[in-house]
């Protein structure tokens, strides 16, 4: 099976605080893949990684074979943890700076999004509760062809009706050549759309491997294995 993403021996380091030990990682191209952790553990600084946002102390990160770069970029689309749009900016704006921006977006498709969950195209996201914000952000994200979404907490300020809806649109939009690799915390919420899942504790992998096998072998959800492992 072919990889999307590589990490080979990857340490990273804040200061001489260690982020991220020896990372060996990889996943393959086509699956939904959650990346799951407790606070602290890793997770955006593998995203960040990936995204080339950030650089290895030691070892590598490749995106389908390249090193994060503007050509790396072209083929990811990335939510942030952290929005990096501006306030003022309507929703229309959005869109025509996504357009401008990203070759690979499909304006209908957002359009066809943002209408489903009723939203403003005139609003300005200074004005949108958190929750719409992040909706509209998701979307963007989701209106791209890219060969790998990275999400990083995509759901946690939405509401359990839009969260379905948009995990759903998520799945229904999401092209099988494509990958998905999902940070979050809503476990229960997203392992029934996940292949995968990866458990990264203290900056090292301690689980990965397909859904159905893990909860056949341990026979619990993913969710009971998480709180179980993770106990504080
Ligand atoms: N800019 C930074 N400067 C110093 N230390 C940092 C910085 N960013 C992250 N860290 C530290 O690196 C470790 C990993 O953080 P990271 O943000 O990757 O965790 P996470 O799994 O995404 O956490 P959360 O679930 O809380 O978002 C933590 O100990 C964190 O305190």
């Amino acid at each position: 099976m072919e990889n999307i993403v590589t990490f080979n021996n990857v340490r990273k380091s804040y200061g001489n605080k260690e982020a991220l030990k020896n990372i060996n990682l990889e996943i393959p191209k086509g699956r939904i893949v959650g990346l799951l952790g407790p606070n602290g553990s890793g997770k955006s600084t593998m995203i960040k990684l990936i995204n080339g946002l950030l650089t290895p102390n030691e070892g590598e990160v490749l995106i389908k074979g390249i090193k994060p770069s503007k050509e790396s970029k072209k083929i990811v689309s990335y939510l942030p943890e952290r929005t990096y749009l501006n306030d003022w900016m309507k929703v229309k704006d959005i869109i025509e700076f996504f357009k401008d921006f990203y070759a690979d977006f499909d304006e209908e498709r957002a359009n066809a999004m943002l209408k489903d969950l009723s939203i403003d195209t005139n609003e300005k996201l200074k004005t949108m509760s958190k929750g719409t914000k992040e909706k509209v952000q998701l979307i963007l994200v989701m209106s791209r062809k890219a060969d790998i979404y990275i999400l990083d907490e995509p759901i946690g300020g939405v509401d359990p009706a839009a969260r379905s809806y948009i995990l759903k649109t998520i799945l229904t939009n999401y092209n099988e050549n494509s990958t998905l690799l999902i940070a979050t915390h809503l476990i229960s919420e997203i392992e029934n759309i996940c292949d995968d899942v990866i458990f990264i504790s203290k900056g090292n992998i301690v689980l990965q491997g397909q859904v159905d096998e893990i909860r056949e072998e341990k026979g619990k959800s993913i969710d009971a294995l998480f709180r179980e492992e993770f106990k504080c």
